[in-house]
């Protein structure tokens, strides 16, 4: 199944002055400093990749920046507040899509997206089969996700993307198990977002085409 359309899709104007800040941040596990001392801003319009060896830290890193676990040293800011005091805004702001999909395999594709909808606080106005056309999968809207391939489940991971107006993305490798359509389609809504204002954190093993990128090794 080929994805037929590739549009104009994101139209949101967000708020140019929000900015992501980590300073001083330090990350250790099992007495293993992965990173240390690590200090950037990421302002709207930017797009930020990760990128390390195995085991450098990527994705302890986007869990920290995510809230999920805290960092031995340093903190991470949303619009120079600690994001650990302002969960709840922050959280409306940001996008977080894991290794694992993230998504229920006994439900539907249209199902997953439903859900993923509801728990934003800025649903977009897309409705949720073009969601899923928008990502190739026209015409496997109410299989279970679990029969979907692994670039399918991906897809209907990344068309959560598409649910929500949230300024700061996180993306885990997100070009995982994707086809060359797919991550050309993923490229062009990082760039569009990026135009749009929006950020965006994310891992990824190969060079990404999009502009306005900057690389942060873990491992140099
Ligand atoms: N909860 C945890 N408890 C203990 N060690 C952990 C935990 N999570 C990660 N680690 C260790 O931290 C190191 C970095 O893991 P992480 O998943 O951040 O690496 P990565 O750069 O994303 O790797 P990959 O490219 O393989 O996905 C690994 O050695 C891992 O075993």
């Amino acid at each position: 199944m080929n994805i037929h359309r590739v549009q104009l899709i994101f139209n949101t104007a967000y708020n140019l002055t929000n900015h992501l800040t980590v300073t001083h941040l330090q990350c250790i596990r099992d007495d293993r400093i992965l990173f240390d001392n690590l200090n950037f801003t990421l302002s709207a319009g930017q797009l930020l990749q990760i990128e390390g060896r195995n085991g450098s830290g990527k994705t302890s890193l986007l869990r920290i920046l995510c809230g999920l676990t805290l960092p031995t040293e340093g903190t991470v800011y949303w619009q120079a507040q600690d994001i650990q005091a302002i969960r709840s805004a922050y959280y409306a702001n940001l996008i977080y899509i894991g290794h694992a999909p993230g998504i229920k395999a006994e439900l539907t594709p249209l199902e997953n997206l439903a859900m993923a909808q509801a728990m934003g606080c800025y649903p977009t106005e897309i409705p949720l089969a073009e969601a899923l056309a928008q990502v190739g999968l026209y015409g496997f809207e109410d299989v279970p996700t679990r029969t979907l391939s692994a670039g399918q489940q991906r897809r209907v991971a990344l068309a959560r993307l598409l649910l929500n107006n949230a300024q700061l993305w996180i993306l885990d490798e997100p070009f995982t198990a994707l086809d060359k359509i797919a991550i050309n389609l993923i490229e062009n809504w990082l760039e569009q977002h990026a135009q749009q204002g929006g950020m965006a954190v994310l891992t990824s093993h190969h060079p990404i085409n999009c502009s306005n990128t900057t690389l942060l090794k873990l491992d140099a």
